[in-house]
């Protein structure tokens, strides 16, 4: 369905290739997760697939792109699209339509089919991602993550042969995720459609697909399957790749086997267990202490508080003083509905920055986003709201920076009402970037756009602070490149160095980390880590949370349902269900065997520390107690009438597509 051979690129204005030499071939049906470090060229390649590069950017182009035998180069652009639906990294970039059913309809309508199928399609695509309800909404109104949901349903619904996704799902929430990759993934099979897809998120990733290929600087640097990939780690170690947990813990352990599931894991553990009647723990590495870890490249090796190795929640963040004593030995702890705002005094004390009581804000009257939310927020906590795509977490971030104002209810901060502020009247003491870094991005370098606040705010030392930011995000030497020719990796991190240069107190960030490889992820945090302004900043990602900050919001239908320390608020599943968010496979291993760990690293040491009995005591009892067997055998029906929510706390569809999955390979 595709094959490209020696694929060279050259952007207009660049002197250097970004593409150098690409061979890659793949069939009919196959699924390809394509990763590698921020601004290896992945989208770049991406859009040589569709006639994008060359026909709409220009620049120099040798070598041979052929999808379904055509030669991209030398075909009419809207005949290739018709064989290749491209979902976009950035959805603003993709989204026309003023309606959300226009906008997943544009396609078949373009394929001239008939109103009737048109209608269809439309229906069942909307219902894959899960937004039948906004069917008649305005684009204009959706959050990040609906916006990605209408992307996908849009190319979805034109059923192309081919799909090639850039970071289709990095805004979605963790269950959405699941939900529309195990859709993607069945309709892989059943229409084999050939699926090219963008992510950095391997670990979540890499159960759903067949093949994993790796670029870096330009090239294609490694091509296994799935199930394979992981046998040997020191790629992703060398380029700072994320690795699955369930692979971690089995390495970590000395075992030699790659489970991308839990209930892999929990099979390969078993199996440890029964036939060695204890983990070698003669052979088992510390994680932390990893051979390959410790000769990589400097990059990679000197920003390693690592979101894996930090343990998730191993950290600072439990023992910060802000964790353990801000909040009264967390008083917010796991609350049910954000009645907190006054339970620690917190506006009274001077160390309270942000004070919310019984906020209800929305864009449409009588359509309220925001319902009653209740907050304290102190100098120096680095906060993550998490929560359902649409929950309002951008929409309270915009009120933290008086850019939305109250319908009822107060916002306070510094101790100013928010109400009659100017949000320029924060400047200087509160930054803010936004999800899209390109609404924030307007001057002809990085460096300008860096250089932008500290200038307007009449700084003194001016060029010491924007040389600091660029370094700080690993900017520097793209310096001189304008914004929109830098991959969006890098895009997003120029708008959080325009934001550094002006030191705010309170730094706001509307998912940083999306996009981001790890490496780059581990050196902004630790940067947030080390400083000490007050961050809040909203994500999807777990383990980003449960690594630095120190407290977690979670968020529901534009009310705070929990809020406590990551391992309090990680253990309430109920909670963590309704906000569709999963507990990290980590946790759900350790779970599963009755151990408290929240960790790879924790996970081994207590594994390694206790005899089988003592766990078999436990509940893997219950799991080696002729589940696995049942689960290898291939029984759903073993699996229904088993503990199904403490395999997978999933479905049984996930259980087919991912678990077994695992098990098998
Ligand atoms: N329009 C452009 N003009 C010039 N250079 C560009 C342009 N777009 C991208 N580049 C350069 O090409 C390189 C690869 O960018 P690309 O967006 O393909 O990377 P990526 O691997 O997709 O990164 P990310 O993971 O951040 O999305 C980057 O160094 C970037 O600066
Ligand atoms: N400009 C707007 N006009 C009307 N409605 C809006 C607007 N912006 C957001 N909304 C609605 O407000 C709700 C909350 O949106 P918000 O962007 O705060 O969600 P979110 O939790 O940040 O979601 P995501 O995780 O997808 O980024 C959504 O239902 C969205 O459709």
């Amino acid at each position: 369905m595709i094959e490209i051979k020696d694929l060279w690129y050259t952007y207009p204005g660049r002197s250097e290739p970004t593409l150098k030499g690409i061979n890659l071939r793949v069939e009919k049906g196959e699924f390809v997760l394509l990763t590698g470090p921020t601004g290896c060229g992945k989208s770049t390649l991406l859009k040589t697939l569709n006639g994008i590069i060359p026909h709409e950017s220009g620049g120099i182009l040798s070598g041979s792109v052929k999808v379904k035998g055509m030669e991209t180069t030398d075909s009419n652009q809207m005949e290739i699209s018709k064989e290749v639906g491209l979902v976009f990294q950035n959805p603003d970039d993709q989204i026309f339509s003023t309606i959300v059913e226009d906008e997943v309809a544009f396609g078949p309508e373009n394929l001239c089919f008939e109103q009737k199928e048109i209608d269809k399609k439309v229906t069942e695509a909307l219902q894959i991602v899960g937004m039948s309800d906004h069917r008649l909404d305005s684009t204009n109104s959706l959050s990040g993550g609906q916006k990605q949901r209408i992307c996908i349903a849009s190319m979805l619904a034109m059923e192309p042969e081919i799909l090639a996704m850039d970071e289709p799902v990095s805004q979605m929430d963790p269950m959405g995720t699941h939900e529309v990759l195990n859709t993607v993934r069945e309709l892989n099979r059943k229409l084999k459609t050939t699926i090219l897809l963008v992510e950095h998120r391997l670990h979540e990733l890499a159960p759903f697909v067949d093949r994993v290929v790796i670029m870096d600087n330009g090239k294609i640097v490694f091509d296994q399957p799935a199930s394979k990939a992981f046998d040997n780690l020191e790629i992703f170690y060398r380029l700072g790749l994320r690795i699955p947990e369930p692979v971690k813990l089995c390495h970590s352990l000395g075992i030699k086997a790659s489970p991308l599931s839990v209930s892999g894991a929990l099979a390969v553990l078993d199996r440890e267990i029964k036939e060695n009647n204890r983990i070698p723990q003669q052979l088992i590495q510390n994680p932390d202490k990893n051979p390959v870890t410790k000769t990589s490249s400097k990059k990679t090796s000197s920003k390693k508080a690592s979101v894996e190795n930090n343990a998730h929640g191993n950290n600072d963040s439990e023992n910060n003083a802000h964790g353990n004593n801000a909040h009264g030995n967390n008083a917010h702890g796991n609350n049910a509905h954000g009645n907190n705002a006054h339970r620690d005094n917190g506006s009274e004390n001077n160390d309270s920055i942000i004070s919310i009581q019984a906020l209800w804000s929305g864009y449409e009257k009588n359509k309220m986003v925001l319902k009653g939310i209740n907050l304290e927020i102190r100098k120096g906590e680095r906060v993550a709201i998490m929560g359902t795509n649409g929950s309002g977490k951008s929409t309270l971030l915009l009120h933290l920076a008086a850019i939305l104002k109250p319908d009822k209810g107060s916002v306070r901060v510094f101790g100013e009402d928010t109400r009659p502020k100017n949000p320029y009247s924060f400047a200087g003491k509160v930054g803010f970037v936004f999800q899209n870094p390109d609404l924030m991005l307007f001057c002809d370098s990085a460096e300008e756009e860096v250089r932008f606040g500290p200038v307007q705010l009449k700084y003194s030392n001016v060029e010491e602070r924007v040389r600091n930011s660029l370094e700080a995000m690993s900017i520097l030497p793209l310096r001189h490149d304008l914004p929109q020719a830098l991959s969006r990796g890098q895009r997003l991190r120029t708008a959080v160095a325009s934001v550094l240069s002006i030191n705010p107190e309170l730094i706001l960030l509307d998912e940083p980390t999306t996009g981001q490889d790890k490496v780059n992820i581990e050196q902004m945090m630790d940067f947030f880590k080390n400083n000490n302004s007050t961050l809040i900043f909203c994500t999807h990602d777990i383990e980003v949370a449960m690594s630095y900050a120190t407290r977690i919001l979670v968020m529901n239908e534009g009310q705070i349902i929990a809020d406590g320390k990551g391992k309090e608020v990680i253990k309430d599943t109920e909670t963590l269900k309704k906000a569709s968010l999963t507990q990290p496979p980590v946790v759900e291993i350790a779970n599963h065997l009755g151990i408290n760990a929240f960790s790879v690293k924790e996970l081994v040491e207590t594994l390694t520390s206790r005899n089988v009995e003592e766990i078999n005591s436990g509940s893997v009892e219950e799991i080696n107690s002729g589940s696995v067997e049942e689960i290898n055998s291939g029984s759903v029906e073993g699996i229904n009438s088993r503990s199904v929510e403490k395999i997978n706390s999933g479905s049984v569809e996930e259980i087919n597509s991912r678990s077994v999955e695992g098990i098998k390979c």
